[in-house]
């Protein structure tokens, strides 16, 4: 069985983290984008990447960051994995001398073939509802129909999932990987245990339908 790869994001409490790592977690994000409700210091980012086990990811999400501020957060954190959720081009991306992935928010006629292409030298692509008013973290789902079947395995697939809809979403696109945020909240930026473990519960029911 094909098991979906999960990351938790917009931590900001020692607890949540606990509760994503105790979960099954693979992955957990920490928002470096201040407008976010979501979003830390790269001091508080060190204190809860202070605990994480060996094999959970810790991934710094950035929108349109100067390259300064990125360098300054990698200095701070240990980041194993860079998202950059805004119009960052290929060649900043890769300027940080980090694993990254470029999230694609599903604005009408994106070509994600042709996105792919270009963003060829990270190591995946993360897909997002699109809103014009906002970076990301929406709670929007998008139509997972627009997934061509022949990137789906290799994508993150994001946008507005919860413990309601993972199932089937993981069924239906059979993603990578799934990235969720407010689906797992009680609050922007607190999640619930209870909500993550029934999301995690979702992934894996999914897991035995794809
Ligand atoms: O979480 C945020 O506040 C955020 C801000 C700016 C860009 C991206 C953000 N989060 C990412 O958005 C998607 C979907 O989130 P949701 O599950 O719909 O709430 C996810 O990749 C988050 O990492």
């Amino acid at each position: 069985m094909i098991r979906t790869r999960v990351k938790i994001c917009g931590l900001t409490r020692v607890s949540d983290v606990e509760a994503a790592v105790a979960a099954g977690a693979d992955a957990l994000g920490f928002v470096f984008y201040p407008p976010s409700p979501r979003a830390v210091t790269p001091e508080q980012a060190a204190r809860l990447c202070a605990k994480l086990p060996p094999f959970v990811s810790a991934v710094g999400l950035f929108v349109d960051a100067a390259p300064e501020g990125v360098r300054a957060t990698l200095d701070q954190v240990p980041l194993d994995l860079l998202q950059f959720h805004g119009d960052e081009a290929p060649d900043y991306c890769a300027s940080f001398g980090r694993r990254w992935i470029k999230a694609l928010r599903m604005r009408p006629g994106v070509d994600l073939m042709a996105e792919r292409a270009r963003y060829a030298g990270g190591a995946g692509l993360l897909l997002d509802a699109y809103d014009p008013a906002r970076a990301g973290g929406t709670g929007q789902c998008f139509d997972w129909d627009r997934i061509p079947p022949e990137i789906a395995s290799s994508v993150v697939l994001a946008g507005g999932l919860d413990a309601n809809n993972v199932a089937e979403a993981v069924e239906r696109v059979r993603p990578y990987g799934v990235d969720v945020s407010g689906g797992v909240e009680a609050a922007k930026g607190i999640k619930d245990q209870d909500r993550i473990n029934a999301f995690m519960q979702g992934v894996r029911d999914g897991d035995t339908r794809r």
